[in-house]
């Protein structure tokens, strides 16, 4: 029972360093265009162009409705928040450079917390 309790801990563990890393990226002077979802009646073209629409209210949901099932599956929603604004967005626009500057502020938070 030992080795069941190690993986349920480590899910645990793994589930409570996802929350923290949010936080961070939450935090962020340029998340702004990040915190909730794009809303496409808005955004012209948003639905077609985005297959899959991701952000940070929704990760939020999703990890408090245990939905990620390790750090990789949430690590994989959160790059899809990038990959998705980097495809709608010009780079030299200003959530083009918030997607940027969001994408390298993360993977310098994982590379801390290896
Ligand atoms: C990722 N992405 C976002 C937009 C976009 O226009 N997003 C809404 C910006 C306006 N939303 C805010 O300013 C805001 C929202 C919540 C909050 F707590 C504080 C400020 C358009 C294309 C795209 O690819």
């Amino acid at each position: 029972c030992y080795k069941i309790a190690q993986i349920s801990k480590d899910d645990n563990s793994q589930l409570a360093v996802c929350r923290v890393l949010l936080a961070e990226l939450e935090a962020h002077k340029d998340a702004w265009p990040f915190l909730t979802p794009v809303n496409h009646k808005v955004i012209l073209g948003y639905r077609k162009v985005i297959k899959r629409p991701m952000d940070f209210s929704t990760i939020k949901r999703k990890l408090n409705n245990n939905l990620y099932f390790n750090l990789d599956t949430f690590i994989a929603d959160v790059n899809l928040v990038f990959d998705n604004c980097e495809k709608f967005n010009e780079d030299d626009s200003d959530i083009g450079q918030a997607g940027h500057n969001m994408r390298k502020f993360f993977h310098e938070l994982l590379h801390l917390k290896k």
